[in-house]
């Protein structure tokens, strides 16, 4: 598929994530006992990967995760050198085996990959077919978006919520600096997608609002720099010390403050979860490096993965629709002609063949 040329604004390259450019499939033998799969590995211990630094991941081990030292911590570990060309990241749960203890000095070593629920990914540009693991196991995306300084753009809200479709994630979107602009006109670019919406300003930020949506939940923050993302992430996670900037009065961007992905656990007191249970944390993943995405990685077919309300109609298409404009025969358009999408549903469709172009 085609699209626009990619963002404009300089991005950090993503050493991180050049491990090895592969699609995680899901692991048929993921289910099978771990003592059979890796005997040697049998009493390894499943932590979360929270940062990624040259070689280094902070893994944390939740209360309770070892049962002979049940105490929550963060530990320092390199990776086995059989999983040398699997890209680890941000949001991965691993198996740790060696010292364990998290102590000053020490250096545990992970062994293998638990499967992802979800992958986000990006490509280099977006003539670029390779792809790279972003972060894993996000279950919803907030795209922060201002309603002025920087002038919002709707291509760029798309392409994030491309990614966000993609990946199989669910997005939000948090309008900040409304207190400069009126946010009401961009925003109704996307009012048929039904994608929640916060919107935020100096003195009345909405932070009951988005602390009960991250409760139980791993939540990716995006945006385009200088939006307010780090004002935002600070505020709800008092401990994460993001770097604020200022935004460039000239060109209306902000510095690159903050440079490496990091998970924090933002408290949600009195939040519910998405199962229903009560959730008294989140996890927010902050991407500084992801200024933009290149999706040449992308098919028509995972953006749909985010509609499946159509799914059924776009099942009487002929094969191999594109269901864009000007596909002959797409059934989107005859169930706008005979009334089985109303207004909303043909708006609806709109978006999403916005999304496919
Ligand atoms: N007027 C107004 N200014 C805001 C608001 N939120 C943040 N700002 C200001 O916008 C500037 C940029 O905010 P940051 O939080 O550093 O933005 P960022 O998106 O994290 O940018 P990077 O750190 O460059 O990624 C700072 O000067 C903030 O004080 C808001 O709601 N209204
Ligand atoms: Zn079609």
């Amino acid at each position: 598929m085609s699209w626009l040329l990619p963002d404009d604004d300089d991005d950090v390259p993503y050493g991180e994530y050049a491990d090895h450019a592969v699609r995680q499939r899901p692991n048929p033998k993921a289910n099978r006992p771990r003592t059979k799969r890796r005997p040697e590995h049998a009493d390894a211990l499943i932590g979360m990967v929270t940062a990624v630094d040259r070689g280094r991941y902070t893994v944390l081990i939740a209360a309770g995760a070892d049962p002979s030292d049940p105490a929550e911590r963060s530990v320092l570990a390199a990776r086995a050198r059989e999983l040398r060309r699997t890209p680890i990241v941000i949001g991965d749960r691993v198996q740790l085996v060696g010292d364990t203890s998290g102590a000053e000095g020490s250096l545990a070593r992970i062994v293998a990959l638990e499967e992802r629920r979800t992958v986000l990914r990006r490509s280099a540009d977006d003539s670029d077919r390779l792809e790279r693991v972003m972060v894993a196991n996000a279950d919803q995306m907030l795209i922060v978006v201002a309603a002025a300084n920087p002038e919002p753009r709707v291509r760029l809200v798309d392409r994030y919520l491309v990614a966000a479709y993609d990946a199989g994630i669910a997005p939000l979107i948090c309008i900040t600096k409304v207190d400069l602009a009126d946010p009401e006109p961009f925003l109704g670019h996307f009012a048929a997608l039904e994608v929640p919406v916060f919107r935020s300003a100096p003195g009345s930020w909405p932070l009951d609002e988005i602390r009960a949506a991250l409760a139980g939940c791993t939540t990716v923050f995006v945006g385009h720099s200088g939006v307010g993302k780090s004002t935002l992430i600070n505020a709800l996670v008092p401990d994460a010390d993001r770097a604020t900037g200022h935004v460039n009065e000239v060109t209306g961007r902000g510095r690159h403050t903050s440079s490496s992905s990091v998970a924090f656990r933002a408290d949600t007191p009195g939040g519910i979860g998405p199962d229903g249970a009560p959730a008294d944390t989140g996890w927010v993943i902050d991407t500084p490096g992801v200024r933009s995405f290149g999706l040449g990685h992308v098919t028509g077919e995972s953006i749909l993965r985010g509609f499946t309300d159509l799914a059924e109609i776009i099942d009487g298409c002929p094969r191999g629709c594109s269901h864009s404009d000007d596909a002959p025969d797409c059934e989107l358009d005859a169930a706008i002609a005979d009334g089985r999408l109303d207004a909303a549903g043909a708006a609806r469709v709109e978006s999403l063949r916005r999304l496919l172009k």
